[in-house]
């Protein structure tokens, strides 16, 4: 469905993105990961023509979405920094996404109106950045749009705004299949929405891979550290934390039936590595990539 080719970007002299290449499928929800700085927004942006690229292809269905209207219809991106008309009445700027959107559903968004029980007389610039990230999220679920982007879409929002929108989103997708990437710091709350994550680091892409394929060689091994030593050795450690005798050890490894079962005839407890996790001790490790 989209297909970037050799993308470069830079600002200036800063490069922020090299020869980033990467492909997406229809109908699928991606994380898209990266620590602070790494060119998250900076790839969302170009994706949704929002900013321009220094070289490479993006393409969506085979067309290249730089200043395409075509393209353009199907892809909404909400973003974490405002949405570009801000002295305005929400009412308004619903009004105008009406317009741009292909697939905007004008039922679904007075749906989510009284869903989040919100007032769209105020002026978008008179919102506490809470009800602005939600004005956002609206925007971005009612669109519909064939790649639907929502860059750090919690910005400010409370628990509880927060698990509506994944609810929200998880029902919505169900009905009207569509792909959608989210960048988000907040992995584990959003784990259950990703089929797939994308990890940014170093000007490209670092890991693209299943959630469940992540997840199955992710563990930690608990227990004496001269029993644990034997069995590691030899796979890929990404994180290890010493209490006296005891270690915790985190693994990057598909750890086999049998190889299980000999950590537990040693004492070692196992346990799987939450995906917050495992992407701090990756982000942090460079030689893992290897390992992939
Ligand atoms: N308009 C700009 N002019 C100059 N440099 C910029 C501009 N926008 C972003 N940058 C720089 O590009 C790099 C990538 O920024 P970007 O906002 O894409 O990162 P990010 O991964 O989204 O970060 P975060 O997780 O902190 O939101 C940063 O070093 C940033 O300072």
């Amino acid at each position: 469905m989209l297909e970037i080719k050799y993308l470069n970007k830079s600002y200036g002299d800063t490069k922020v993105l090299t020869d980033l290449s990467l492909e997406l499928e229809e109908n699928k929800v991606y994380g898209l990961l990266g620590r602070n700085g790494v060119g998250k927004t900076t790839l969302l942006s170009i994706i949704a023509n929002q900013i321009s690229k220094s070289s490479g292809e993006v393409k969506l269905y085979g067309e290249e979405v730089f200043e395409n209207p075509k393209a353009l219809e199907n892809i909404c991106m909400v973003r974490e920094k405002g949405i570009g008309v801000e002295d305005i009445k929400v009412k308004k700027i619903f009004n105008m996404a009406k317009i741009l959107y292909k697939d905007w559903d004008e039922d679904y968004k007075n749906f989510l109106i009284k869903e989040f029980n919100f007032n769209t007389n105020k002026k978008y610039n008179k919102l506490s950045r809470g009800n602005q990230t939600i004005v956002g999220l609206i925007l971005g679920l009612a669109s519909r749009s064939k790649l639907t982007i929502f860059d750090e879409p919690s910005l400010g929002l409370d628990a509880a705004h927060r698990y509506k929108f994944y609810n929200l989103l998880l029902k919505d997708i169900e009905n009207y299949p569509r792909t959608i990437i989210i960048s988000t710091h907040l992995i584990d709350e959003v784990t259950n929405l990703f089929e797939e994550v994308i990890i940014l680091k170093d000007e490209s892409v670092y890991i693209k891979d299943e959630v469940n394929n992540l997840i199955e060689k992710a563990y930690f091994l608990n227990g004496k550290e001269e029993n644990i030593a034997p069995i590691i050795e030899g796979k890929r450690v990404i994180h290890k934390e010493e209490f006296g005798t005891s270690v915790i050890v985190g693994l990057f490894h598909r750890l086999t039936g049998e190889e299980k079962q000999r950590l537990k005839d040693n004492n070692i407890d196992i346990s799987p590595m939450p995906l917050q996790k495992l992407f701090v001790y990756l982000t942090e490790n460079s030689h893992v990539k290897e390992a992939l």
